[in-house]
């Protein structure tokens, strides 16, 4: 099983990459943990100093890295993940990527309370301007979430939904 969750800041990658990491007993990794591992340093952290080009180069080795040590995973990546550094192409050719398709609405409403280990939502006051750099966001990464062979939308991103996605997947591959 190398399952990989791809889709925007607060769709739920982190939290659901854990839940289904225990149900299928393999490890679970979230690529932004491994940076900061890596790094020494937050990701705000990282963004501050460096800005955002050197923490896609560091996310694109970290995520080979992660790849090449870990047969058996599920990764929930980061939301920039597969948009940067050909990261979609490597997703694809060595597991099974699944996309979680959230409405921005809900993404917003979550992404929110979380705002400041995010950096690049952190500086955003309200919620229709948090709404609309969403929308932006999401309208240029569209292009890569949707070469994912599966999806689910906000109500089917549950461990149970998931398995039940993946085991039509692998009965029909
Ligand atoms: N299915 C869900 N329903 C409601 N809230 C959720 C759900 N999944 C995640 N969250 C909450 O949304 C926030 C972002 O979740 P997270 O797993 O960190 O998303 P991501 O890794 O995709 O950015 C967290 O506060 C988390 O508790
Ligand atoms: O959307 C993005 O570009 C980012 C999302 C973050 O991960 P989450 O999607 O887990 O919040 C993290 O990788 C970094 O802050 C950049
Ligand atoms: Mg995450």
């Amino acid at each position: 099983m190398r399952l990989y969750l791809i889709g925007m800041p607060g769709a739920g990658k982190t939290t659901l990459g854990r839940g289904l990491a225990v149900a299928y007993e393999v490890p679970f990794v979230d690529l932004d943990e491994e940076i900061v591992r890596h790094e020494g340093r937050s990701i705000p952290d990282i963004f501050a100093a460096e800005g955002e080009a050197y923490f896609r180069m560091r996310e694109a080795a970290v995520l080979r890295e992660v790849l090449a040590q870990h047969p058996k995973l599920v990764l929930a990546t980061g939301g920039g993940t597969p948009c940067f550094h050909d990261n979609v192409e490597v997703l694809l050719e060595t597991g099974i990527t699944l996309y979680l398709d959230v409405p921005v609405a809900k993404l917003a409403g979550r992404v929110q309370a979380a705002a400041k280990t995010r950096p690049l939502l952190a500086a955003l006051p309200d919620t229709d301007t948090l709404e609309a750099h969403l929308n932006e966001t999401l309208h240029f990464r569209k292009q890569f979430y949707d070469r994912a062979p599966l999806r689910c939308q906000a109500s089917a991103c549950t461990v149970g939904a998931v398995r039940q996605l993946l085991a039509r997947y692998e009965a029909s591959a």
